[in-house]
């Protein structure tokens, strides 16, 4: 029988039998002991700050509070990190993960996604004008360009701005209902700007979308300017702490000035000066992608927590009769459903982290003007971002339904994480639509194999001999995994190519065979997505410097990842016989004899992502694993139970026991 104070038995004896120091994993996931030293640290200073403290629990709050008890939250943060002189964007992550967790902020898009377009989009002039403005929030913006009518293809958006040179203006209006904006984060009630994406007319001609920096509030009573109508879209899935909004533009003068002009330019008289690659302009949405594989990862490892160290916990079904009833960490189908997703949890953390380094030396060679790498940006930020939003939310869903009944509640934080991490697979870039980029991306360099042209390092495996058969041996050897993800997405990119091919010669169109091919286009791409990932892990383990005893569990858990991937998607991996039916049966025994291996390490793992109990707000996820008190904690807490009797029992509930219904009439 499990204790009620101090740390759960069970927990306390699973840390006992971990096989290494979690502290030494800590700092191998966090970059070094100085900066998990940092990192606590930050998360201490939010924790203990009595102001974070006095609000209820999220899910008892109204939408209108969630708003407002957000937005405290926030602008709070915003003065402390000024007065803490916290600089570093990794600083103020931390800081802000434990003083508001799972608080989508409401000037989150300020941050984001406006400061960063000016930042990038904008002439040292723009940028001397606004940022100063913007750091101290008299200007509180957002990024507008999804419309009505058209998120995914934004060539199509419909907003106008027309240059009026005898005043040298802009004009902006939204012709159709279709063409208003809707969606853009804290669009609806927080922000007094916004970063309008518009079609670009002058001189007669269409130039395509283009930025502007267009006011929509008053500066000091907020309220909206002449020719703007504005406003909050309403309750959504989640993000109820977001004014996501509506915009209409109704013949609403800019001056010239207000177009961001760094890379693209209209000059005085009209004239229309191109830019130097003409998607520059999509550059936020990039870094915007760039570090939703970060987020994803996060989301997934919180959701690991929670669901490990309750299934460290609880207990459930005597194994042989009278006997105790076992952990169900211990059965085989729990290992099976969670392992996996704990492995995913690293590999995607690790995909993350390349991502940004990435993000970072590919932007700065753009900012010195080498294009160069951008289509391998574009290429590589939408398939991490989707490859990783779809897999990580759909491994929240699993976390959670391995919780049973408490995961449903919202005391368990598992519904949270899900609706806060799912709309990453439909922002910045439907999933399927970008994993088809990424498949243009492939066709391409498939192209270029075909006429003997270099390809980018991490594309040489497409030049694979498919005839080739696996490696594959008992030993299951790291080498042998990575052969067999890139022999699959080689032989999907090929599959897919062929299919267009036939198409054409069939008679139709290149579009239409792209168009008729989509489905094997986004197989190839989801595989090639797959075999990065698995590739990037099984070098972060073999190739960094870490314990030795870390990585030799951490070998373990890359290798379950990448087992556990081939099982699951076996057709794809034997179509070709690429593996025979004995190298099936090897895997399938390795995934079996993985999980028994992973199992006293299990609850280790997910201590190493080291998040308090302040950030994972779950009475099931908590360090002590005392969830049974917490519970009872939070059922007692919920405002229906402030008063014994609800005064709806008075008005509906005794009526109707005595057989009065009128009450009903009246509503
Ligand atoms: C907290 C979060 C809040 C959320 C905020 C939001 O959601 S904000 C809203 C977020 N909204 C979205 O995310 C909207 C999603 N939609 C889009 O991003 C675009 O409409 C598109 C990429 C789907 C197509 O764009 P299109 O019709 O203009 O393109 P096309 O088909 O004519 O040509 C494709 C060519 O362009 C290339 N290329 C494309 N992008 C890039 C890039 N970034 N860099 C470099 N290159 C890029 C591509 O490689 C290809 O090259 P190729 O092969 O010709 O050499
Ligand atoms: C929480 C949230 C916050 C957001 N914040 C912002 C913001 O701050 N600023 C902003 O501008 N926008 C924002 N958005 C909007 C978001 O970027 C768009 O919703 C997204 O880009 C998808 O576009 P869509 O809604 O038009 O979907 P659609 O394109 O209509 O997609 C619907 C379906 O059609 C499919 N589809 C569409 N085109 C193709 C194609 N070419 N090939 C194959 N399939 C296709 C998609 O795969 C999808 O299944 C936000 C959205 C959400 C949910």
């Amino acid at each position: 029988m499990a204790t009620t104070t101090g740390v759960n038995s069970d927990l306390a004896k699973e840390r006992n039998n971990s096989t290494f120091d979690v502290e030494e994993l800590s700092n191998f996931i966090y970059r070094g002991p100085e900066k998990v030293k940092r990192r606590r640290y930050l998360h201490n200073l939010a924790t203990k700050d009595p102001f974070f403290r006095k609000f209820k629990p999220w899910a008892f709050q109204t939408r209108e509070e969630q708003y407002e008890i957000c937005l405290q939250k926030h602008l709070y943060i915003n003065k402390k990190c000024k007065e803490l002189n916290l600089t570093e964007p990794v600083d103020k992550f931390f800081y802000t993960e434990a003083a508001a967790p799972h608080e989508n902020s409401p000037i989150g898009l300020h941050t984001v996604m406006f400061i960063p377009t000016i930042e990038k989009q904008g002439t040292e002039e723009q940028k001397k004008r606004w940022l100063p403005l913007a750091e101290s929030l008299k200007m509180i913006g957002t990024y507008a360009q999804t419309e009505m009518g058209h998120g995914t293809f934004i060539r199509g958006l419909e907003t106008t701005a027309t240059y009026d040179p005898r005043t040298r203006e802009f004009i902006l209006n939204s012709p159709t209902i279709t063409s208003m904006k809707y969606w853009p984060g804290n669009l609806g009630k927080t922000t007094n700007h916004c970063l309008v994406m518009a079609q670009l007319y002058t001189q007669g001609k269409n130039c395509g979308i283009h930025m502007f920096m267009v006011q929509i509030r008053d500066l000091e009573t907020h309220m909206p300017l002449a020719g703007i109508e504005v406003g909050d879209i309403g309750p959504k899935f989640g993000y109820g702490t977001n004014d996501n909004g509506f915009l209409r533009l109704s013949n609403v003068r800019i001056p010239r000035e207000n177009m961001l002009m760094r890379y693209s330019k209209v000059l005085e008289d009209g004239t229309y000066v191109k830019p130097p690659n003409a998607k520059i302009a999509y550059g936020s949405m990039v870094l915007v992608r760039a570090a939703i594989v970060t987020d994803a990862a996060r989301a997934l490892a919180q959701a690991c927590v929670i669901s490990i160290r309750y299934s460290a916990v609880r207990r459930q079904t005597e194994v042989s009769p009278g006997g105790e009833e076992a952990q169900i960490i211990d059965y085989q189908t729990q290992q099976y459903r969670l392992f996996p997703l704990l492995a995913t949890s690293y590999a995607m953390y690790f995909a993350g982290r390349f991502m940004y380094d990435f993000y970072l030396k590919t932007t700065a060679e753009i900012e010195g003007g080498n294009l160069d790498s951008m289509p391998q940006l574009h290429a590589i930020s939408a398939g991490l971002k989707a490859f990783s939003s779809w897999m990580c939310s759909a491994g929240v869903e699993t976390c959670r339904l391995c919780c049973g009944g408490h995961g449903y509640s919202h005391a368990s934080g598992l519904p949270k994480i899900y609706i806060d991490v799912v709309p990453g697979c439909t922002y910045e870039g439907e999933n399927n639509v970008m994993m088809l980029q990424v498949a243009r991306f492939l066709m391409k360099m498939y192209g270029k194999l075909q006429n003997g042209e270099a390809l980018p390092t991490f594309m040489q495996y497409m030049s694979t001999d498919l005839n080739k058969k696996s490696c594959m041996t008992e030993e299951v050897a790291l080498n042998c995994l990575v052969m067999a993800y890139e022999h699959r997405a080689a032989r999907m990119i090929r599959d897919a190519a062929a299919s267009m091919e036939k198409l054409v010669q069939s008679g139709k169109s290149p579009v239409e065979a792209w168009n008729g091919s989509t489905v094997m286009l986004t197989w190839a791409a989801i595989a090639h997505c797959h075999a990065f990932v698995t590739k990037l892990f099984v070098e972060t383990v073999v190739k960094s410097r870490m314990d030795s005893k870390v990585q030799s569990a951490l070998t373990s858990l890359c290798k379950l990842y990448a087992v556990h991937g081939i099982v699951e998607n076996l057709g794809g991996f034997i179509q070709d016989q690429f593996f025979d039916s004995k190298q099936v049966k090897i895997l399938q025994k390795k995934l079996m004899q993985l999980l028994a291996e992973i199992r006293p390490n299990a609850v280790a793992f997910v201590d190493a992502f080291d998040y308090p109990d302040e950030v994972l707000q779950s009475c099931l996820g908590r360090y002590d694993g005392q969830v049974y008190q917490a519970l009872y904690d939070y059922a007692k807490s919920s405002p229906m139970n402030e008063k014994e009797v609800l005064d709806s029992y008075y008005k509906y509930i005794k009526p109707a026991q005595n057989g009065k219904y009128q009450q009903y009439s009246k509503l």
